[in-house]
């Protein structure tokens, strides 16, 4: 019998329970029970859905209240010091909490022993994903132990209600590839002393009643690094002796394991998990590799996209599988874990039907795991109704002639290598610009958003709904445009924002103003803790019907004498936050939004904007997982990114801005988008993400985020005038700017005013410094 599995389902909740109540927790109108028994609903749910969609493997553990990685190292006790952890017990709640979120010394804190001020952990991508976890801080003297078996507690909760499940667990050497030392040392080298947790949370696992186990490894998919596969051999025979009954599924995720294929196909495990839809030229290798009696889950329904699968085609590869190995150890899967697409269709009532029609949300993409599971057991005529509904979608798909559209073709063929490269080189520029716009040294400024405070967020949906006016709506956000512009010329901000009031998000806002887009009403994913993403849909060609951001920019600019940054998200951030079309190369609906923003800006250069920021915090996200393919790649992403930026002239400057990003493997590509200012996020990885641009000799000028918007922790003026100073040091001060880490949309005005205050005295602190 063909199993039907998932490797992990969302957890933040149809709609959107998880969020909620934690920000009610947060908040402090829900108290503890309230928020794990909000938790243990979402699971109970998740199983219900996933046994009634004839999932046979249900996956559980895959939850987490705020980061699965996080919690990977708490229960295995891997707790920096001043988070108030006693040493002894699991972490409590308030701990965990403020090693995600940081601490700002408030009573509650105090009270649970954590220390005033300590910062959050710092957070970063999950491999190429939208979704950030959060990175372990590991030493020598990190005393890793079971601390409590959140695997075992899952097993028995599923158990408790009739449903066996499999625990997923992050497997031992990825979670080291993961985590980072305090003295920047091989996380590797900490493997024996992680092992005993390992083994002991396996144990428990089995004596819960589990018989299968998830490992997750995902960095299989990477290039590893030296001594892993040493690692992978020793932590896989350990973890084959832990409990001998217990079956270990080892799954990789998010590509194929090309090179990594012997090292996976040694391990003394049950079975093994690839990804057949970034990866699907691994699977004659790895039938070839695999010992016989190994299960082999194929993951053939794909989990970070939202299409609905080609179940004829997807069929045709299983039977090629079962006729080699037999269905008896055959596993039918999701590519990866479906944390990474929305929950269900079933309420998106607005959608095209005919787009609708050709998408596959998380539940949606069970019953397709299942179907697929089915068929293979019992032949096509079991889902003959499910088959024949899937190839009338794929027809109707292919035959759609809204898809293309000639004026994007015919744009697309005009484009010439001139128009992806400033009239002159940026020392020109920048003497050009410092005419026009005449700074002092270190420029202050801010990414972007202010709060988008609940009511900013109720006035939207009032206007949705149909309750207040489109004029009344944009009276008031107008009215908080004022407000910031006068706030930050009072607190002596140097180069403005207009505050991104009246966006909802920077890529769902631009994507609403694009043709060739499509949105969901309910189709939200995890981006970190609480925080969610409705990602577009790119569907169809990509082109601009009118202007976007052009009246508010302008309005913004008129209250000022001071210079106001134009506001806009790039190509490669649009792409990559969206769910996107796969008729075509993803560097061809790049080039297409290049195109469409390329116009925005020499429109906003029209109106008289001198500062334009194009925002592309998801071009080290898009960066290929191997370094084979990266070069292709950011070739393209600079390219396209050059392409939107360089309609203007060489007095008008342009920003960049990323978050998160390690930056050392792709600072020749950053160079090469030949931004005049990147602003980018250094605060809570303490400025050494600057290493790549001092050891590159950066040309352009930089940035580097002072503040952690990220934390609800307001840094004080010395931190932050250290911060500075270690800056100044690496790189030359003509070219460094003054501002926070990213947007302060996700912080309310209590931290962002004297934040921004503090950015102002620490810049005027450092002038001070410079002319003395
Ligand atoms: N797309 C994207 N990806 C990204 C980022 C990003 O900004 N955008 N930033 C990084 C991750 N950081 C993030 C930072 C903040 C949020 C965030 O604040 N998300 C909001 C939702 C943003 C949004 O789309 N808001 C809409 C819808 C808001 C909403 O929930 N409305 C309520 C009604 C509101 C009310 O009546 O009070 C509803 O629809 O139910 C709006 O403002 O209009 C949230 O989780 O709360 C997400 C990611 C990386 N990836
Ligand atoms: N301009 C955007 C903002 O300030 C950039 C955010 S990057 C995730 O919110
Ligand atoms: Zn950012």
């Amino acid at each position: 019998m063909t199993i039907a599995a998932t490797l992990g389902y969302p957890r933040i909740g149809p709609r959107r329970e998880l969020k909620t109540a934690l920000e009610a927790h947060w908040a402090g109108t829900l108290d503890e029970p309230g928020l794990l028994a909000a938790g243990a609903m979402l699971r109970a749910r998740a199983r219900v859905t996933q046994r009634a969609n004839g999932i046979g493997h249900v996956a559980s553990a895959d939850f987490a209240l705020y980061d699965h990685v996080l919690e990977t190292a708490t229960a295995l006790g891997a707790i920096p010091d001043g988070y108030g952890w006693d040493g002894q017990g699991p972490a409590s709640l308030a701990t965990l909490f403020a090693l995600a979120r940081g601490a700002r010394g408030t009573e509650a804190e105090r009270a649970a022993g954590i220390a005033a001020d300590v910062p959050a952990l710092e957070m970063t991508k999950w491999f190429d994903t939208n979704y950030h976890y959060l990175v372990p801080r590991l030493s020598a003297a990190t005393r890793f132990r079971l601390l409590h078996n959140r695997w075992a507690d899952a097993v028995a909760e599923g158990l408790a209600e009739q449903c066996r499940t499999r625990p997923v667990l992050l497997g031992p050497v990825s979670f080291l590839l993961l985590s980072k030392t305090e003295d920047g040392s091989n996380p590797l080298a900490l493997l024996p002393a992680l092992l005993p947790a390992y083994e002991a949370a396996l144990r428990g696992i089995a004596e819960a009643g589990a018989a299968w186990v998830q490992i997750d490894e995902p960095c299989l998919v990477t290039d590893l690094p030296a001594g892993a596969a040493e690692a992978y051999a020793t932590a896989f025979r350990r973890l084959a002796d832990a409990a001998p009954g217990l079956r270990l599924l080892l799954a990789t995720y998010f590509g194929g394991l090309r090179d990594n294929l012997p090292i996976a196909a040694a391990l003394p495990v049950a079975g093994l998990h690839l990804d057949l839809t970034r990866g699907r030229d691994g699977l004659e290798p790895a039938l070839d590799a695999l010992p016989a009696g190994h299960f082999l889950s194929l993951g053939v329904v794909d989990g970070r996209n939202v299409w609905r699968n080609d179940l004829r085609a997807t069929l045709a590869t299983l039977r090629g599988v079962a006729e080699r190995r037999g269905t008896r150890n055959l596993m039918v899967a999701p590519s990866c874990s479906l944390l990474h697409v929305p929950h269900s269709l079933a309420r998106e009532d607005a959608l095209d039907p005919a787009l609708k029609r050709r998408l596959a949300f998380a539940e949606e993409k069970l019953a397709e795991v299942s179907a697929l599971a089915r068929a293979l057991d019992e032949g096509e005529g079991a889902i003959a109704a499910t088959l024949a509904e899937s190839d009338r979608a794929m027809a109707e798909w292919r035959a759609d002639p809204r898809l293309r559209d000639a004026t994007v073709a015919a744009a697309l063929a005009a484009v010439t290598p001139r128009m992806a490269q400033r009239i002159s080189a940026y020392p020109q520029r920048a003497v050009a610009q410092q005419q026009r716009l005449n700074l002092p040294r270190f420029p202050v400024t801010s990414i972007g958003s202010f709060p988008q405070t609940a009511e900013v967020r109720k006035a939207r949906a009032a206007a949705a709904r149909g309750e207040i006016t489109a004029e009344a709506y944009d009276t008031r956000m107008k009215d908080l445009t004022a407000e910031a512009i006068a706030w930050q010329e009072a607190e002596g901000v140097d180069v403005l924002v207009h505050g991104e009031f009246e966006r909802n998000d920077m890529v769902k806002y631009f994507g609403e103003r694009l043709a060739g887009y499509a949105f969901t009403k309910h189709g939200w994913v995890q981006s970190y803790g609480s925080r969610c993403v409705a990602p577009p849909i790119i569907w169809a060609d990509v082109s601009r019907p009118e202007p976007m951001t052009v009246d508010w920019a302008s309005y913004a600019q008129s209250l000022t004498t001071k210079p106001v940054k134009g506001m806009l998200t790039g190509p490669v951030t649009m792409l990559f936050w969206a769910f996107v079309r796969e008729d075509i190369p993803r560097a061809e609906v790049c080039a297409q939004i290049a195109l469409a923003i390329r116009d925005e800006v020499c429109d906003l250069e029209r109106a008289g904007i001198a500062i334009i920021q194009i925002d592309e915090p998801a071009f080290r996200e898009g960066l290929p997982l191997r370094r084979a393919d990266q070069p292709a790649y950011l070739d393209w992403a600079a390219r396209c990114f050059r392409l939107s930026a360089s309609g203007v002239a060489d007095a008008t400057q342009i920003h960049t801005h990323m978050c998160y990003a390690e930056f050392n493997d792709i600072i020749g590509a950053i160079a090469a988008m030949d931004a005049d200012v990147i602003s980018i996020e250094t605060a809570r990885s303490r400025m050494e993400l600057l290493n790549a641009f001092t050891q590159f000799n950066y040309p352009n000028a930089i940035g580097p985020g002072l503040w952690d918007i990220h934390s609800p922790r307001v840094p004080g003026v010395e931190e932050m005038v250290g911060l500075l100073r270690q800056a100044a040091a690496a790189l030359p001060s003509e070219r460094l700017w003054v501002n926070p880490d990213c947007g302060c949309k996700t912080r309310g005005w209590a931290e962002v005013k004297p934040a921004m205050a503090n950015l102002v005295t620490t810049a005027r602190r450092l002038r001070a410094e410079a002319v003395a």
